[in-house]
């Protein structure tokens, strides 16, 4: 749906060159709840406005539904810009026009006929709650509310694509739950391609199914997001990703473990239909060992249970060979913590 093969963006300004995006490569499948994340600076809204051509590419191409936007001429293009949709982190709404106003903006200037206007219009207050506020003004609205009217005319001119930059930074954590929960029933009930720019953890955990992590003007890590929040690889990402899931020994606990003697320590992950089983049960029945859990974390996403735990196996080298196996068998990560 949306594809970057090799994209660079260099500003030049004066004296100054910025390499905002250094060979972006990135592909966001049609349905995906794709989120990009970085501290500021990493190139975040470089890259987002690259998706709707607010910004051209220094080099590489950028593909949105199979079409390379460079190679567009301009009516296309702008053709192109109708099937993408936007949403603002200060909502960009037009203050001295009333809420109905507002949605109707891209039908108005598509030269729509006023009863589908008004139909239209309805329809997608009505989808994003507030049909009452048809005749009030921002400024009489709270920051979900103008969201909520942000989203409504972004799907005004049924794009397939919505981008979304930092669209939940600016509210409560309550209301960004409410407003999460809407960008999900956009996906499903529209069928629409959405790409969340964010700088927080706790919004790709909530609603994202795939992830790219940015810094200085790369991606540095991708993946489903299951298999990012359980297995973090960048450092930058595990900072991430420590925001939001508690994934390491407690330091009170890492001191008791140099007193030990010979076991060792395996940072197990399990996630799905395994997590439900007692696995530690098993494996302690299964083989001649000890297990100490020293900690153990559970976090739900995508609707998938991810367990994270510090297990200390004590018993002869080869039993722990063993259970490790065992563990890995049942289709958990396993990995060797040195001491
Ligand atoms: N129009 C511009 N002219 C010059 N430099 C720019 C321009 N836009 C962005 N940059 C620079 O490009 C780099 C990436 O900026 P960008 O806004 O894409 O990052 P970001 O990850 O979205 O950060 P933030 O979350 O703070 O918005 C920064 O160093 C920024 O100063």
């Amino acid at each position: 749906m949306i594809e970057m093969k090799s994209v660079y963006k260099t500003y030049k300004r004066k004296d100054v060159t910025t390499e905002a995006l250094k060979g972006i490569d990135l592909k966001v499948e049609e349905g995906d709840i794709f989120g990009v994340i970085g501290y500021s600076g990493a190139g975040k809204s470089t890259l987002v406005r690259l998706v709707n051509y607010l910004e051209r590419p220094t080099d590489g191409e950028v593909i949105v539904d199979g079409q390379v936007l460079n190679h567009l001429s301009d009516s296309q293009l702008r053709a192109m810009k109708k099937q993408i949709g936007m949403i603002f982190q200060h909502f960009n709404l037009l203050e001295s026009k009333t809420i109905f106003d507002n949605v109707a903006i891209p039908l108005v200037l598509a030269k729509k006929p006023k009863e589908e206007i008004k139909q239209r219009v309805m329809e997608l207050l009505d989808f994003v709650g507030l049909r009452e506020k048809a005749k009030s003004y921002p400024r009489e609205l709270s920051g979900g509310q103008k969201q909520r009217v942000g989203i409504a005319r972004a799907l005004a001119s049924n794009p397939k694509i919505l981008l979304c930059d930092e669209a939940t930074s600016a509210l409560d954590p309550q209301t960004t739950q409410s407003i999460l929960q809407l960008l999900k029933r956009v996906n499903q009930e529209y069928n629409i391609t959405i790409m969340i720019i964010t700088h927080e953890m706790s919004v790709i955990q909530e609603v994202c199914n795939r992830v790219a992590v940015m810094e200085a003007g790369e991606i540095i890590e991708e993946g489903s997001v299951l298999d990012v929040f359980g297995h973090p690889k960048h450092p930058t990402t595990k900072n991430f990703v420590k925001t939001v899931i508690h994934n390491s020994i407690p330091e009170s606990v890492k001191r008791s473990l140099k007193k030990t003697g010979d076991s060792k320590v395996f940072r197990v992950e399990v996630k799905g239909e395994v997590a439900s089983e007692p696995i530690v049960h098993q494996v302690m029945k299964a083989h001649d060992i000890e297990v100490n859990i020293l900690f153990a974390n559970m976090t739900e996403i995508q609707e998938t249970t991810l367990v994270i735990m510090y297990l200390q196996i004590a018993g002869e080298a080869s039993a722990i060979e063993k259970a490790v196996q065992f563990l890995k068998d049942k289709g958990a990560g396993v990995e060797e913590v040195v001491k």
